[in-house]
């Protein structure tokens, strides 16, 4: 049988630290998959040189994964046609803003036999219609493509701290979902296998929306008994929102799975949006300035997630069911004080 060609489109703080798993079981399944592993890299200009020649001759992604190796058999391409071509297995893992410019550039001149996941959490929301960036993908580009999703801030992933994660995989392609967890499981990174790719990508998007109210629940110095209200609202709201606008959603994903519950809390605890909400509030700077202060060059999903919400909901006339999304929405682009916060709820 031909091996499976591996592609990473995506080399952020999660690609890369996604990119050094993958690096490792393509060799320790040899049998399955080939040897080198490209990393698309939106090329961009660090300490006065090319980031694609600093990653292939440090191994080292020194912007969005400084302390760990990405593996010498990782290879960082600029151009995402040259990195998906002839790729049987693609990864996408970029932040949700840029997916659509990067399927523009490869529709068409991806294998034939070619199947994706993502990794991307968010919704893409056009007024009352929604769709999970599996599907987006999928769609595009004419092919099956899963959702890996779970508790996996990516420094600690890439560290080797035991975390678990998802992959939900569509409906009769177990198959699928067995070859991702063969690129992605080791000894220190689990990977649970669900038939539900709606729910895994849902539960992702959602819950960097309540990381950012358990931000600013930190910002006001609100304390655990509050948060731990924010988490328990925001993963009912999430398990809501799946199970009325997406009613194949197994139930057991919200609880049983990393992809739910268990990615609320270390987001809650440990996240991005959970440290610039809290930023938000204790400094008065807008999200924008504090995403370039803090973040060097990461991205924020939940304020943007927040607002597609927003948009959905009041399309579908539906914003009176989640008022901790909209509480979210109101404060991060309405303008409404953080105080306001619990108000409501
Ligand atoms: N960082 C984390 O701990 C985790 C992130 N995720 C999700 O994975 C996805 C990717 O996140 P990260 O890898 O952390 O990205 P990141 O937040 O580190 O974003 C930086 C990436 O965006 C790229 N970029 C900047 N401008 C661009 C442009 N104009 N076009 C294309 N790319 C551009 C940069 O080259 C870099 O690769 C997101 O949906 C995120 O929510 C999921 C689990 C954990
Ligand atoms: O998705 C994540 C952990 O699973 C990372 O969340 P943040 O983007 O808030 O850091």
């Amino acid at each position: 049988m031909p091996k499976e060609k591996v592609a990473i489109i995506g080399s952020g703080n999660w690609g890369s630290a996604i990119a050094r798993i993958a690096g490792q079981n393509v060799r320790n399944h040899s049998d399955v998959f080939e040897e080198k592993v490209p990393l698309w890299v939106f090329e961009e200009t660090v300490d006065g040189k090319k980031l694609t020649e600093i990653i292939n001759s440090t191994h080292y992604n020194v912007k969005y994964l400084p302390d760990v190796p990405l593996g010498d058999n990782v290879v960082a391409i600029p151009d995402v046609v040259e990195a998906v071509k002839d790729a049987t297995a693609l990864v996408f893992v970029l932040p949700h803003q840029f997916l659509a410019k990067t399927l523009d550039a490869i529709e068409g001149k991806i294998a034939p036999n070619a199947k994706a996941i993502s990794l991307i959490k968010g919704v893409d929301v056009h007024g009352a219609d929604i769709h999970i960036f599996a599907d987006v993908i999928e769609k595009r580009l004419g092919i099956s493509c899963s959702a890996l999703s779970g508790a996996n801030i990516a420094s600690e992933v890439a560290l080797g701290r035991f975390s678990e994660t998802t992959v939900g995989y569509r409906p009769g392609q177990e198959a699928q979902g067995l070859l991702w967890q063969k690129l992605f499981q080791t000894p220190q990174f689990k990977v649970q296998l669900i038939e539900d790719v709606a729910g895994v990508s849902l539960c992702g998007a959602l819950k960097n929306v309540v990381a950012v109210a358990a931000g600013l629940n930190d910002g006001l110095g609100y304390g655990n008994n509050t948060k731990s209200a924010i988490m328990r609202i925001g993963l009912l709201e999430t398990m809501n929102f799946c199970l009325e606008f997406f009613p194949s959603v197994k139930s057991e994903t919200f609880l049983q799975e990393s992809a739910g519950v268990a990615d609320l809390i270390t987001s809650c605890l440990g996240g991005r949006n959970r440290k610039v909400a809290e930023a938000f509030v204790l400094t008065g700077k807008p999200f924008d300035v504090l995403e370039a202060e803090m973040l060097a060059g990461q991205k924020l999903q939940g304020i943007h997630t927040a607002k597609d919400c927003h948009i959905f909901l009041k399309a579908r006339n539906r914003l009176g069911a989640y008022p901790l999304f909209d509480k979210v929405y109101h404060i991060c682009w309405e303008g409404q004080d953080p105080a306001t916060l619990t108000v409501d709820l």
